[in-house]
């Protein structure tokens, strides 16, 4: 097997960087490396996981459908991400469902090595406990911003959040490619509502956009409608 934990790279974004050579060993010898095609799911919401999923390339939706059947993207994963590591320690069942929006590679770490590790190695537990710190951070500000900012404001910032997280392609359009929809269950809106602010903001120069390509062209007006100026 050619990707170890300890060759491989990813590990620096996330807390398994903490892990002395022989735990990192350990959990290598039993994580399976799987390929997610696009579209393909990870885990839906409500199932108990038996591991974590440690994201090497690709990027996953993690998101929740609401009883109305819209859905409310959380959080969009990409490399170095550790997905479900938070119901593993709480012994849940998953709050979300990741499914990959594009190829993906994953490794699956199996539970025992992860709590093993959580119990022997406080370095560890104190990574990961600041990895749930952010990530509830992070919860916080869509929450405001969601009951806050408006849907203008809020699709403004998620082609700005889209735009710092991932790499442009070639033409510089953003990396990550979401459908209308996906955009509007990040932002909390209806898909025409999303498609609406779209085409004002290329009506204006913001931005501009090929197929579902997005290139911000603007990034000083796109800032200001996202303070509300
Ligand atoms: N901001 C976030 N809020 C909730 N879960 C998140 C967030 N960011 C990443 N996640 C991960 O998404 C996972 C969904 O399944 P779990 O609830 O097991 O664990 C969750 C976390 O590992």
């Amino acid at each position: 097997m050619g990707n170890r934990c300890e060759n491989c790279i990813v590990r620096q974004l996330n807390s398994l960087k903490v892990l002395k050579k022989e735990e990192l060993k350990a959990i290598s010898d039993h994580k399976v490396t799987r390929s997610i095609k696009k579209g393909e799911s990870l885990f839906s919401e409500g199932e108990k996981l038996n591991g974590i999923f440690c994201v090497r390339s690709g990027v996953s939706k993690l998101s929740k459908i609401s009883e109305n059947g819209k859905g409310q993207i959380v959080k969009i994963a990409s490399k170095g991400e550790m997905i479900g590591q938070r119901s593993i320690i709480s012994e849940e069942q998953t709050n979300l469902s990741a499914v990959a929006l594009d190829d993906m590679e994953v490794c699956f770490i199996p539970k025992n090595h992860l709590i093993d590790n959580i119990s022997k190695n406080v370095e560890f537990t104190k990574a990961l406990l600041k990895h749930m710190a952010n990530d509830l951070k992070f919860a916080d500000t869509v929450i405001v911003n969601m009951a806050q900012k408006t849907v203008k404001q809020r699709v403004a910032e998620t082609i700005s959040y889209l735009d710092d997280n991932f790499e442009k392609d070639k033409d510089g359009y953003i990396g990550v490619i979401l459908t209308r929809e996906d955009i509007a269950n990040v932002v909390g809106t209806a898909k025409e509502a999303c498609i609406r602010t779209l085409t004002s903001l290329k009506k204006d120069k913001i931005i501009s956009t090929q197929g579902k390509r997005i290139k911000i062209e603007d990034e000083k007006a796109l800032y200001n409608i996202i303070q509300g100026i």
